[in-house]
Order: structure tokens, then C-alpha cells, then sequence
């Protein structure tokens, strides 16, 4: 049966839900410290990537779950993984190719990012930031808009498998999600792998 609160105008909006998203992220980072690990591993053994030849990773920022261990599963794999830059402001997201030896240099928002000079990548699968996600695939993320431009643009374009990586606290039962929130095909945690369509 729905509820009365279905049909209300949420007074808050997504705010209220990324500061609680936040501590749920900061006390998963200090108790989980296998967790990027444990991630990866389901990662790899659960999500179809064998045919995806440019793996979007991000660079992790504050208390996001770390994908370095995920990285390396992957170049092993003989996998291209790229880093997102913000080019511009409320503008999708492109990509630059990430190997061990390439300089990385400071950019918006203090996320670190390939230099000019590494080559641009279009990912075919990408690993998606994010403070809170629900299980049917609702992403919560900073609220710059910018995995939903990018991933509706990517969509357009090609088949491209958008991954949800966190720490499994950091599920929500409910949050609003907005009619141009892109959705998840996947979430991985330390947990489990989610295949949600
Ligand atoms: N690791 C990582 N890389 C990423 C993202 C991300 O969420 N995580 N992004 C996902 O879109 C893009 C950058 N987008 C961002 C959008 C807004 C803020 C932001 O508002 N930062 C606040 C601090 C937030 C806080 O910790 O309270 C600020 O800089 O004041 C940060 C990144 C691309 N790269
Ligand atoms: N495809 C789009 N085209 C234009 N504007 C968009 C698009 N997607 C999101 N936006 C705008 O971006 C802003 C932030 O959106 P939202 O709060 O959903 O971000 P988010 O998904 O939490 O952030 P991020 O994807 O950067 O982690 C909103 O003002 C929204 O209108």
C-alpha cells in the first residue's frame, strides 16, 4: 500500500539524505578496511566485463570505498582503466587513461586526475561514485549531476554498464530520486555483487 509521504513534496530533498549517507560512509570506512579488497573480488567473480575493453574507475576522494585493489585486477586483466576530469562545470565528464606511471594532477573539486597529455578513453563499463544507493538501482550521489550526464550521454550513444561501487552501509531504503537520475545496472560491495537489471 503506498503511503501518504509517497505523494508529499519532500521538504528536504536529497540533502538530508546525503548528510546521513555521509556518516553511514565515514563509519564504514574506519570499521571495513578489507572491504575495497573484498569488493573487487566480487567484482570480479559476479559483473560481465570480459567484453568491456575501457573500465572507468574514479579516483577515491575522502571516505569513498578505495578501487585501487580493483585497478590492479583489472591491468592484470589487460583491461584500459581511465579516471573521469570535470572539463567543464554541469558539463558530462570525459575520460583519460590511467596507468601506473602517468602523472596525475590535482583538479575540481581537489579529485586528482590524468594531466592533458594522457590519452582520451571512452569507457564501455564505469565504475560509479556515490554516497547512497538503493537496491534497485537509485544513486545518490554529490550532487554535481555529473555521472547523470555522462551516463546519458554515454546511453545514447552505446551499451555502457554503469557499477555501483560503496561500502554495503551505505544502502538506503528510500531517497528521492529524480526523473533524470541515471540508474544503476550493478552495485558491488564488500558484501555482494547486485545485479539489478
Ligand atoms: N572520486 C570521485 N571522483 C569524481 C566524483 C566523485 O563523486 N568521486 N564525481 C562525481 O560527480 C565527479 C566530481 N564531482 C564532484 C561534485 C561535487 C563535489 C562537492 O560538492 N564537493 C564538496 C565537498 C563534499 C563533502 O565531502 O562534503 C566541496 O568540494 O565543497 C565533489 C565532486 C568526478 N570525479
Ligand atoms: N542529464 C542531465 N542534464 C542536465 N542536467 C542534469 C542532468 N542530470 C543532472 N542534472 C542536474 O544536475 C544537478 C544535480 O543532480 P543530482 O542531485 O541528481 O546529482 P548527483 O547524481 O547526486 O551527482 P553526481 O552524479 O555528480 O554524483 C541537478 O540540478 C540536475 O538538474
Amino acid at each position: 500500500m503506498p503511503k501518504l509521504t509517497d505523494f508529499l513534496p519532500d521538504p528536504f530533498g536529497k540533502d538530508i539524505y546525503r548528510l546521513n549517507a555521509k556518516k553511514a560512509r565515514e563509519d564504514a570506512h574506519l570499521r571495513r578496511p578489507h572491504a575495497a579488497r573484498q569488493a573487487a573480488t566480487h567484482f570480479i567473480a559476479s559483473v560481465p566485463f570480459a567484453n568491456r575493453k575501457c573500465i572507468a574507475v574514479y579516483y577515491p576522494a575522502g571516505t569513498e570505498l578505495h578501487t585501487w585493489p580493483l585497478v590492479e585486477e583489472l591491468q592484470t586483466e589487460g583491461k584500459t582503466v581511465c579516471l573521469p576530469v570535470v572539463a567543464n562545470t554541469n558539463k558530462p565528464l570525459i575520460f583519460r587513461a590511467y596507468t601506473p606511471e602517468m602523472p596525475l594532477e590535482k583538479g575540481p573539486y581537489g579529485i586528482m586526475a590524468p594531466a592533458a597529455t594522457a590519452p582520451v578513453c571512452h569507457p564501455d563499463l564505469l565504475i560509479v561514485p556515490l554516497l547512497a544507493f538503493r537496491r534497485d538501482g537509485g544513486r545518490l550521489g554529490m550532487g554535481g549531476g555529473y555521472y547523470d550526464r555522462t551516463l546519458q550521454q554515454l546511453r545514447r550513444e552505446r551499451n555502457v554498464l554503469a557499477v555501483g561501487y560503496a561500502y554495503a552501509d551505505q544502502e538506503m531504503e528510500k531517497f528521492p530520486v529524480d526523473r533524470h537520475d541515471q540508474p544503476l545496472d550493478w552495485i558491488v560491495t564488500e558484501r555482494e555483487a547486485i545485479k539489478v537489471r
